[in-house]
């Protein structure tokens, strides 16, 4: 569905990805892992549109999408949550939502499946998003990427800083979606949430893919634990 073939990024004159490959197929959980400055968020913003295209392909449903503007990204069906989360304070949870639904097509992801899937925001409904806790507005950002309707998600540490409970919440609700047939595509510093939901890792060290394979691979390798992980 979604494939990086040796993709290069820069910012200014700094040569930051040294050829990445990777991949995610349908309906898969795969992560993105590395020490602090790796590359990943740059990895995730290439993708999406917002880097100067550099070197190598990157393809969604075969089709290159390098150099499209990432509003174009992510109406073929690739929705992004940033880690900074992107959503409006000054507006409801409700507002949140509906503004971004208006934005998509007729799919299957409506409000009414968003407040099932999210009680929470259900409850929260007229409060600000400025008013939320950090892990309701990890979830209003999730739920706005996927009123979208996208067949992938892409989503920037969405565990960072928030209660292990409230982790764990997040993580269902990603399992979830991928029950509903989306795919996900996760970058996390959090090892144990990566190793719970997904089905295959990449990690990154200084720009390059390092390793990959699966969750009993990467618990097995120990340099890779070790040397890139800190674990
Ligand atoms: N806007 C920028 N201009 C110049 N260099 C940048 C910029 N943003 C990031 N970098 C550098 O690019 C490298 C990769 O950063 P990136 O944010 O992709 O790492 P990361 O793996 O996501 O780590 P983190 O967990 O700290 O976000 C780092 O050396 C960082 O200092």
């Amino acid at each position: 569905m979604l494939r990086l073939e040796n993709v290069h990024a820069y910012y200014g004159l700094s040569h930051i990805l040294h050829g990445v490959s990777l991949e995610v197929g349908d309906r898969e959980i795969v992560s993105l892992l590395g020490r602090n400055g790796a590359g990943k968020t740059t990895t995730l913003l290439a993708i999406m549109g917002f880097l100067e295209p550099g070197p190598g392909t990157i393809t969604y449903r075969d089709r290159r999408i390098g150099g499209l503007a990432p509003y174009r990204i992510s109406r073929m069906g690739v929705g992004f949550v940033p880690q900074e989360r992107g959503i409006f304070g000054n507006l409801t949870v409700e507002e949140n939502l509906t503004v971004a639904a208006r934005r998509g097509s007729n799919g299957a992801w409506t409000l009414k499946r968003i407040y099932e899937l999210f009680p929470r925001l259900r409850e929260r409904a007229a409060f600000r998003g400025s008013k939320l806790s950090g892990g309701e507005q990890q979830m209003l950002s999730i739920a706005r990427a996927l009123l979208l309707n996208p067949d992938l998600i892409i989503l920037d540490e969405p565990s960072e800083g928030l209660a292990p409970l409230i982790v764990q919440e997040i993580l269902d609700i990603l399992l979830n979606v991928r029950a509903e047939g989306v795919a996900v595509l996760i970058v996390e510093q959090n090892l144990r949430a990566a190793l719970r939901i997904a089905d295959r890792h990449y990690v990154l060290s200084k720009g390059k893919v390092c390793f990959s394979g699966t969750s009993e691979q990467l618990n097995a390798d120990e340099t890779i634990l070790k040397q890139h992980l800190g674990v």
